[in-house]
């Protein structure tokens, strides 16, 4: 098969930890998040390449979401900078993050289960519609832009299949019509870069294939998509580049096979499992059962399945 263009774009790309990217969107220096005497994220450098999947990978604890919450403005740093398409966006709320074009997606709260699909969908340009100011001085552009949301969301929610539910409240979904629905609400503040926290979590295999063709249009449309996720297969199909946090730092980088096959990869998934030595014969083990887990092969999927109720397996937890 050959190499994606967003392949290519890696070709001259190290496997190590901060490596410079030929096009970086996004770059990080120093970044520090402390939680009273734990170091929940310590990361030296990083660099997002444009237009390419990147999946951050990491056992449970690694940091990954606070950096995912540190980037878009809904958690604070301690210390450290960050440039968005050569904007610095460091310590911006969330809304002039959304702006600048990074849209991180959100699981649905429960508030957000008990408003109609269509209404979750029109908040996702709330940041952008300046209301106030439109509502009371401008009323004829303020409906303009009203209908023009409303159109935009009815067009997402076509392309996500979800427009016969409409106008059904957002907590009949079942679980991955909501991953469904927090990428397509994502999109409704049209962005550069979408950050995708665990995608796959809760879906089951019958929707699968469905939500990696959503990922995969995602760059095909030219957007950057950054994703933090456990689920090993789903990593392996769709990530261009791969980059590895454990204990708050990034540990490694590359391509999804290398890193799969990096010891220190393997390293940070046993160690976030022991804190005593192992045995020879223990650490034999779990190399193996590690092993077997990162590289095998995805499961089939079965699209008879019926309604979705397990979360997705192969987690290297
Ligand atoms: N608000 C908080 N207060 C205190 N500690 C926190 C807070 N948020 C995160 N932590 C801690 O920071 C560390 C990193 O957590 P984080 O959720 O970012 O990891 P993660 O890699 O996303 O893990 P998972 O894969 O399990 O979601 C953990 O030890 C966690 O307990």
């Amino acid at each position: 098969m050959a190499p994606s263009v967003a392949t290519d774009l890696f070709a001259d790309v190290p496997h190590t930890p901060g490596a410079p990217k030929r096009d970086a969107i996004l770059v990080a220096d120093n970044v520090v998040r402390r939680f009273g005497g734990l170091t929940a994220v310590d990361i030296e450098h990083v660099e997002i390449q444009r237009g390419a999947i990147t999946a951050l990978i990491g056992p449970n604890g690694a940091g990954k979401t606070t950096f995912f919450n540190l980037l878009t403005g809904f958690d604070r740093a301690n210390s450290g900078t960050w440039t968005f398409e050569g904007q610095q966006l460091s310590g911006h709320p969330p809304y002039q993050v959304a702006r600048a074009g990074m849209v991180r997606t959100f699981q649905l709260t429960k508030a957000l289960t008990r408003i109609p699909v269509i209404e979750n969908m029109r908040l996702g340009a709330t940041n952008q519609r300046g209301e106030h100011l439109w509502r009371s001085w401008l009323p004829f552009l303020w409906n303009q832009q009203e209908r023009s949301i409303t159109d935009r969301a009815e067009q997402l929610l076509a392309r996500f299949k979800l427009d016969h539910m409409r106008d059904e409240y957002a907590g009949e979904l079942s679980g991955g019509q909501r991953k469904l629905l927090e990428m397509a609400r994502a999109l409704m503040a049209e962005p550069t870069m979408v950050m995708l926290d665990e995608p796959m979590a809760g879906v089951n295999p019958a929707l699968t294939q469905s939500l990696l063709g959503h990922v995969k249009d995602l760059r095909t449309l030219g957007m950057t998509v950054l994703f933090v996720e456990h689920d090993m297969d789903m990593v392996r199909d769709i990530s261009d580049w791969v980059i590895v946090m454990a204990e708050g730092r990034i540990v490694a980088e590359g391509p999804p096979e290398a890193v799969m096959a990096d010891q220190a990869v393997i390293d940070a998934y046993l160690g976030s499992h022991h804190d005593a030595p192992l045995t020879e014969a223990e650490e034999e083990r779990q190399l193996a059962e590690i092993g077997a887990e990162l590289f095998a092969e995805p499961a089939s999927n079965d699209t008879t399945g019926a309604e979705e109720t397990t979360p997705a397996s192969g987690e290297p937890r």
